[in-house]
């Protein structure tokens, strides 16, 4: 059973004896699983993680009476929707990604009732753009204070819609809607992130043509479909997270099965900050050894394509104290993060200057000291976590139920590199 509280003995280098393959991808996991009720065929998702996200959904979409079973790390989705039941979906409330479950219900039950989205508490978690999106398809949606149904219409033809911003959860609200309606999709501004470009490419083997064209996503939901296996990919958060531990503490790691694509502009900040990260034809590595100047880094979270996503934000952040320079960051896409970040860093002796509640400065370098902190959520886990890998001496982090919520075993992986982490035992 995992210990919500760890100690980990800082200071140690971080080193990989052989090539590290990452952990399947949380927040690609959950839009291919909320995706496989929606396709009408059967589909079988390869390399599902079992982080305890993952799991709730999978537990939501069965409750719901939608016909998914794990076997093994592979979700089974067969076409036959309903059992005819919803059943109580109030868990929904602890995750985000409840809301890519819409379409699936819609799909099976001409209506869905669910909680409003959960999960970090790191800002509002604000659904207008799903509801715009739905109204769009001819869908009617109510609110209230716990929650929001929508309920199904019954227009046809063409759908375009023009988002204001490339929301990732509209985005996969919008394909997802499209498949089960049996229409066409224009999309003006999609979001283009990884897990997105993921999501359409399962749509393509499932036979629904989809493709982008600049800043427009076509999706054909009117095609026959074929039944599909499709595959999670490797987590770029955790890719991201172990390049930063082996940096921070001088160690060095080489990590497979990657798309460096997928990282996008965090590979160049880690270039900035002076690491000598080296991408291959699916390969990434980094050699601490071979460190040289670091420069001002720039760090803000940005939803357009090749941005830096936001889930990069607090790792860089921990990477840049120790690096000489004037480093910002920013991150208002979850405006609620930094406010949960900064006091716990501060806690290893970080200063860290708030311009605005999304917007902070650093000066590098920075020593840090061991600490007592909590993983508020799971970004802010994962920093303090490797704020306590860099503070020589014992640091004690609580609350990791959090990291789990968005990965399966990171404290396994970093184990495996050497990280000397004890698990408190409960009296
Ligand atoms: C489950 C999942 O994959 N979560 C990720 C997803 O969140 P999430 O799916 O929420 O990301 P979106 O791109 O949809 O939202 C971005 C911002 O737009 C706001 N917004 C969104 C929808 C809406 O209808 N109205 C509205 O105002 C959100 O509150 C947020 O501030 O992308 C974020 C940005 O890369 C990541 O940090 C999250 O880890
Ligand atoms: C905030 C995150 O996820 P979610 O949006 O699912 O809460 C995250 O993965 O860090």
């Amino acid at each position: 059973m995992l210990q919500d509280t760890v100690t980990v003995h800082g200071g140690y280098a971080l080193t990989s004896p052989a090539t590290v393959t990452p952990t399947p991808s949380k927040n690609a996991g959950l839009p291919l699983l909320a995706a496989a009720p929606c396709v009408g065929v059967p589909v079988l998702v390869h390399s599902v993680p079992s982080s305890t996200d993952i799991r709730t959904l999978v537990e939501l979409m069965q409750t719901a009476g939608l016909s998914v079973a794990i076997e093994g790390r592979s979700l089974v989705s067969s076409p036959e929707h309903a059992r005819g039941m919803v059943g109580d979906l109030s868990s929904a409330v602890r995750i985000r990604a409840s809301y890519y479950l819409v379409p699936a219900l819609l799909g099976a039950y001409g209506r869905a009732d669910l909680p409003w989205p959960g999960g970090c508490d790191i800002g509002q978690r604000a659904m207008d753009l799903h509801f715009w999106v739905y109204a769009a398809f001819g869908d009617s949606s109510t609110t209230g204070i716990g929650g929001y149904t929508v309920e199904a219409g019954s227009a046809v033809g063409t759908v375009r819609i023009e988002l204001p911003f490339r929301s990732r959860g509209a985005t996969v609200a919008a394909a997802l809607r499209a498949v089960v309606a049996r229409r066409r999709l224009v999309l003006v501004w999609p979001n283009r992130s990884p897990e997105v470009e993921t999501l359409v490419n399962a749509l393509n083997l499932a036979g629904y043509p989809a493709v982008f064209d600049d800043d427009t996503l076509y999706l054909e939901g009117d095609a026959a479909p074929t039944a599909a296996q499709w595959r999670v990919p490797g987590d770029k958060i955790e890719i991201g997270t172990l390049l930063c531990a082996a940096a921070a503490t001088g160690g060095r790691v080489r990590i497979g099965a990657v798309e460096p694509a997928h990282l996008g502009s965090f590979v160049p900040a880690l270039h900035t900050l002076g690491f000598d990260a080296v991408t291959g034809i699916g390969t990434v590595e980094l050699d601490a050894s071979r460190t040289g100047l670091s420069a001002d880094l720039v760090a803000v979270a940005d939803l357009e394509p090749g941005g830096l996503d936001a889930d990069f934000e607090p790792l860089l952040m921990v990477l840049a104290l120790g690096r000489a320079g004037h480093h910002l960051f920013g991150d208002a896409i979850n405006p609620g993060r930094h406010g949960h970040l900064l006091p716990q860093l501060a806690r290893f002796g970080a200063h860290i200057t708030t311009e605005s509640a999304v917007r902070c400065r650093l000066r590098g370098p920075q020593a840090l000291r061991p600490a007592q902190a909590r993983a508020t959520d799971i970004r802010t886990g994962v920093a303090v976590l490797l704020a306590a890998l860099v503070a020589p001496g014992e640091s004690r982090i609580e609350g990791l139920a959090q990291v789990a919520r968005g990965h399966e075993d990171l404290l396994g992986v970093l184990s495996s590199l050497g990280a000397y982490i004890q698990h408190e035992v409960p009296a």
